[in-house]
């Protein structure tokens, strides 16, 4: 994030009229921090360290952000033996000592977003602590069950609450067609909007008010950019808000990093989660089609497919017409899809473990002969 914009944030909480009927939120609290992380300290550490947030990812340093403002943070200062998954994000919450700003440990994450991007064979982290998701698509033919199942399974499956937006609602006459295809998704919270106007997109603003992190998830040209300009009333403070600025003028280099938005809230820009695949989302799966699974308990056998089992209870849910037959493909492929890349990441893994053990043995080889003197 450059300097202009974390100038450009503003001062969090200090200073609200003493008659405001609710206290303002504390500097943390603006910034994300929740009771599930302060369980986390030690009385030790109340005293003697600081949380700070990861506000953005460089090359070569973090942006972390707490109560005494926003610092750099040389990545030198963490341990360099970390695993992928315990080195922070965007999001994290670390404890810095408070004299030295020395990096104490991470606090646990409520929410984790991983990335398998395509081609890629390791996994990668997108984002932490991010509390809910807008699932953005539009009442057109952008509308597909099946993406949406696919990306409730990532939400869920990283911690999240979701939302469905679905944008353009002023062009489209009908949109009973877009709740009677959700009718199998009756818990999931939905919006449609029309993204250009102000009134229309308030019951959004819920979803990104002081101290909630929110992410964006939704194809190209769905409205993602307008939701935001108009939740933020105004064209600069969003495009300006997840772009960089340099004295050459804006240009759309964009690190992953958490940006404030009007209301309070803080927006997670990532270009990652555009990218989102699916490795690890067992429970995410599972968790969104529960209805299958359901049925798939009752099939004679415990290894049923649902091919051509007799006594197969997902087939006959889908004789009967109470399963949709375009619900089970897609569970099917997204399920594939999962395995694939898991398999991609135990062998990466198995690998990284045979390389750690050869450093090893070279490292106690060079120990032992220094040792001997040699
Ligand atoms: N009429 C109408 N137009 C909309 C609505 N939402 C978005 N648009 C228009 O759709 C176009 C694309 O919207 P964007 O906000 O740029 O879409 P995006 O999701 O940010 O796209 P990317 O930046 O490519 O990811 C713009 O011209 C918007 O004005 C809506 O609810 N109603
Ligand atoms: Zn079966």
């Amino acid at each position: 994030m450059s300097r202009s914009l974390i100038s450009r944030r503003p001062r969090f909480g200090r200073g609200a009229s003493v008659s405001d009927a609710k206290p303002a939120p504390s500097a943390l609290q603006c910034l994300g921090w929740k009771p599930f992380f302060q369980q986390q300290l030690t009385l030790e550490e109340l005293s003697d360290s600081e949380p700070v947030r990861v506000m953005a990812v460089h090359r070569s340093q973090l942006d972390v952000s707490g109560e005494s403002g926003d610092e750099p943070l040389p990545l030198a200062l963490l341990p360099r033996e970390l695993e992928t998954e315990q080195r922070p994000t965007v999001g994290d919450w670390l404890l810095l000592a408070r004299e030295s700003r020395r990096p104490q440990r991470m606090l646990e994450r409520s929410s984790l977003f991983q990335r398998m991007a395509p081609g890629a064979s390791r996994s990668q982290l997108i984002a932490a602590n991010i509390d809910s998701v807008l699932m953005v698509s539009s009442c057109n033919d952008d509308f597909n069950l099946s993406r949406i199942e696919r990306y409730l399974a990532l939400v869920r499956e990283a911690g999240c609450r979701a939302c469905l937006v679905l944008t353009r609602m002023d062009q489209c006459d009908d949109t009973s067609v877009y709740t009677d295809a959700l009718r199998d998704h009756g818990d999931l919270p939905l919006a449609m909007v029309n993204a250009l106007d102000a009134d229309s997109v308030a019951p959004l603003r819920d979803w990104c008010a002081a101290g909630e992190t929110v992410a964006l998830l939704g194809s190209s040209g769905v409205g993602k950019s307008t939701l935001l300009n108009t939740l933020s009333d105004s064209e600069r403070a969003a495009t300006a808000g997840i772009r960089e600025d340099d004295s050459k003028g804006r240009h759309t280099t964009r690190h992953r990093a958490l940006y404030p938005l009007p209301d309070g809230g803080l927006l997670l820009d990532s270009p990652g989660m555009r990218e989102l695949g699916l490795a690890n989302v067992a429970q995410g799966l599972a968790a969104t089609f529960d209805d299958i699974g359901r049925l798939a308990e009752d099939c004679r056998f415990s290894d049923c497919r649902h091919e051509s089992e007799p006594g197969c209870t997902v087939r006959a849910a889908l004789e009967s017409g109470e399963l949709d037959e375009r619900r089970l493909r897609n569970w099917r492929k997204l399920k594939r899809e999962m395995a694939r890349n898991n398999r991609t990441l135990a062998e990466q893994r198995a690998g990284d473990r045979a390389l750690g053990q050869f450093y090893r043995a070279v490292q106690s080889h060079a120990r032992s002969r220094k040792q001997c003197g040699d």
